[in-house]
């Protein structure tokens, strides 16, 4: 004897209904939709008044519950891909029978969209993350002239730059990893040359720079009115504003946790939510991030998500630190020596022991330490051999692996700090100068001034250009 199945009021098999996160839907024998749940408007992003009562077979003409209804057989976990609405679903149907004939069916079905998404990348992202790695051993090759501006030789420097160059004209994720100074801008700049023409815009955040109450909005947006102190019309965020383009992520293991939780879902399903929006948005953007945080050990710290932490890490470069790129040193020295020799109107060489130092030198603030170093040397020095003597006061007297002796000490210590006020109001003198001569037009002073946009904006602010009169 079977036992009865127990009668629901309908008001409580409703609530029950709608209580469940998968896609529920109805159709009569003529695939005239009877009755659809809350997951169902949820994950198809329809109004129920737009579908009831409406034929599937006129609203999605490919759904397989018609196939149901026509070979009355069932269907179980079946991926099916939803054109009408971008989505990927892993449906259950059962045709519905009464006395032998079929009066309509039932289809039940979980959203996978970011599932098979993430899933798809990931594996496409792997693939091509092998092809170029084994692309980037293969022997020697000339760099493309977009990296023109970027020095170096070492064969760990070039195997970077080869990397950067396979990766640029793809849409995977790129993570850029290196110390502070080492260059990772400088590669992120040459990855964003070679794609620009086909991505475009570019939007850059360094995620140091912005409070974290304000993080969520800078990123994603806000609508009108959404809180106290919003922009009347609402704000569109950098993902937004990255749309085609390219989104730089500087310093990304800054991010606060919440954000990162955020971050990935953005990532994951191509959407992103404004702040006091209750739908999503659709965006194509490309995301490149940096770091000179180890960002596997904050994962073990549980400082940073690990599901991020893979979906950055697909495609990651390494630039090596200054010390473990042997001549690089000498040929950035050059370099710079010729940009600060050209910009201060001097001439000048590097003394064989200056070489032999910097060579031996651990740089621990890499190649930004070793430009203001040049920059330094050559103001202090005017024409001629740049020796020991010229160099800032904190190398002078520092022992080979770059630990200070006692006399070296005790001079940095009754030190003179003028000649840095000297070196800034000479820089600040000189963007002035710049800035006037382009009209006052910031991207074209950038440009002459072979500076990067966030480069410019912490000189910009470091000698209050801002406040500057005789420039507007
Ligand atoms: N290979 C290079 N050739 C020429 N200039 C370089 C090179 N590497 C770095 N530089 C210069 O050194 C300075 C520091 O480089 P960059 O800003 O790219 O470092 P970073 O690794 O992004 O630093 P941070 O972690 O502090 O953001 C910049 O002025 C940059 O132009």
């Amino acid at each position: 004897m079977t036992a009865a199945r127990p009668v629901l009021p309908p008001a409580m098999m409703l609530a029950a209904m709608d209580a469940v996160s998968d896609g529920i839907v109805i159709v009569d024998k003529d695939s005239r939709i009877i009755y659809i749940n809350d997951a169902y408007t949820r994950i198809l992003r329809v109004e129920r008044q737009k579908v009831l009562h409406k034929q599937i077979s006129v609203i999605e003409p490919g759904a397989v519950i018609l196939d149901a209804l026509r070979d009355k057989q069932p269907r179980s976990r079946l991926p099916v891909e939803v054109k009408t609405r971008g989505k990927q679903i892993l449906v259950n149907i059962t045709p519905i029978f009464d006395g032998g004939e079929v009066i309509g069916a039932v289809s039940v079905f979980e959203d996978i969209t970011e599932l098979s998404l993430s899933h798809q990348e990931l594996e496409r992202a792997q693939r091509l993350s092998r092809s170029i790695f084994k692309a980037a051993a293969d022997g020697c090759h000339t760099l493309p002239p977009e990296f023109a501006h970027i020095v170096g030789d070492s064969a760990k420097f070039l195997r970077c730059l080869r990397l950067a160059e396979l990766v640029a004209p793809t849409d995977a994720t790129v993570l850029v990893e290196g110390e502070s100074g080492a260059g990772k801008e400088v590669v992120v700049d040459g990855i964003l040359r070679l794609s620009g023409k086909r991505r475009r815009p570019f939007v850059n955040i360094n995620c140091s720079a912005i409070p974290e109450s304000l993080m969520e909005s800078e990123l994603f947006g806000y609508t009108a009115g959404s809180f106290t102190g919003a922009a009347k019309g609402g704000k569109a965020g950098k993902f937004e504003l990255a749309d085609g383009g390219t989104i730089f992520l500087d310093e990304i293991g800054e991010m606060p946790l919440f954000m990162q939780a955020k971050l990935l879902r953005a990532l994951q399903s191509g959407e992103i939510q404004k702040i006091g929006s209750d739908t999503m948005q659709k965006v194509d953007v490309r995301v490149i991030a940096a770091t000179n945080r180890n960002l596997k050990q904050m994962v073990r710290d549980g400082k940073f998500r690990e599901d991020l932490y893979f979906r950055l890490n697909t495609f990651t470069i390494v630039i090596p630190p200054l010390r473990e790129r042997g001549e690089d040193v000498l040929l950035l020295a050059e370099h710079f020596l010729g940009k600060f020799s050209k910009k201060y109107g001097k001439t000048g060489r590097l003394s064989s022991a200056v070489q032999r130092f910097f060579l031996s030198y651990a740089w621990p603030g890499n190649v930004r330490q070793l430009e203001s170093c040049m920059e330094y040397a050559v103001i202090v020095c005017g024409d001629g051999e740049i020796r020991m003597e010229h160099l800032p006061e904190e190398l002078q007297g520092l022992s080979d692996n770059g630990e200070r002796t006692d006399a070296a000490e005790a001079s940095a210590a009754g030190a003179p700090h003028g000649l840095k006020a000297d070196i800034q109001a000479m820089e600040r003198d000189y963007i002035l100068r710049v800035l006037k001569e382009t009209g006052g037009n910031k991207t074209k002073a950038m440009e002459v001034l072979g500076i990067s946009r966030r480069t410019f904006y912490k000189k910009w602010k470091l000698y209050g250009l801002d406040k500057e009169p005789s420039i507007k």
